[in-house]
């Protein structure tokens, strides 16, 4: 592991054998926005869920510099509550008992700067259009607003972390449940706003125009590989190319 990494990046070199996958990566994440891009069952969630410390992989190092979160070879294993990542997962996991607010103010931090994420947290609940969803509980949210509540919950942990540095946020395919609009509107904002908050992301996305409009880095992953990566410009260009002239064709 380079000791010469800035604090913010992240630097992954893993082996893991899950189902009849056998992963083995190495990436480093150098932009503010990383998505990781490949097909179904290619291992892109088990490696975000590594890094978040849900996965313990057979064999690497995950880290940022000399700040290791995981070491093989020398036993390093950090638990996921205690590294400064945050993380939502593919399905949303709200508490069924508790409030849209509640559930997106669970896990806030800075509570040495209340006043600042009192601000974050509106500024959240603004970006993910949940001002009318407030007080009511998850059994009366349709799925893409559950959705939202999740994301932006973990949105409001990530920024509001309580620790050295920056958290990182990895987020599991988080515009998926969301109509085009909505998605349209959130994916531009979003960027924005945790360019703001410095915060850097690791996504995982199937969805090429997404991809194009964070202006992401891409990490392409097949049958358990890095097979490139890249600007979106270049990484993804073929796949725009047929998107558009399917566009065209009207196919
Ligand atoms: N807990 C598990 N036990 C056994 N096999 C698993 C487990 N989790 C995932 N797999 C298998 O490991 C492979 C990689 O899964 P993973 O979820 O990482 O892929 P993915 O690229 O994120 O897929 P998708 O895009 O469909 O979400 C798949 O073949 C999957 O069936």
């Amino acid at each position: 592991m380079s000791d010469s990494l800035p604090e913010h990046l992240l630097s992954v070199k893993m082996k893991h054998r899950v189902g009849t996958v056998s992963l083995d990566v190495s990436f480093a994440l150098t932009q503010p926005w990383t998505v990781l891009f490949g097909p179904s069952g290619s291992g892109k969630t088990t490696v975000l869920r590594a890094i978040a410390g849900f996965v313990r992989p057979d064999a690497g190092s995950i880290g940022r510099g000399d700040d290791l979160w995981v070491d093989r070879e020398s036993g390093v294993f950090v638990l996921a509550h205690l590294r400064p990542a945050r993380s939502a997962g593919q399905t949303a996991r709200l508490f069924p008992n508790m409030t849209v607010r509640s559930n997106a103010v669970y896990g806030l931090g800075w509570s040495t700067k209340p006043d600042d994420a009192k601000k974050v947290v509106e500024e959240t609940i603004g970006l993910f259009r949940l001002k009318d969803l407030l007080d009511r509980k998850p059994h009366e949210l349709s799925g893409g607003e559950k959705q939202r509540v999740s994301v932006a919950r973990t949105v409001i942990s990530a920024v509001t972390f309580d620790g050295p540095g920056t958290a990182l946020l990895l987020l599991d395919e988080p515009f998926s449940g969301l109509d085009y609009a909505m998605r349209d509107e959130l994916v531009g904002g979003l960027r924005e706003y945790l360019i703001l908050r410095k915060i850097p992301v690791l996504s995982v996305t199937h969805d090429v125009g997404e991809a194009f409009q964070l202006n992401a880095e891409v990490i392409r992953i097949a049958d358990g590989k890095v097979v490139q990566q890249g600007p979106v410009s270049d990484a993804l260009k073929d796949e725009r190319r047929l998107l558009m002239s399917q566009l065209k064709s009207g196919s």
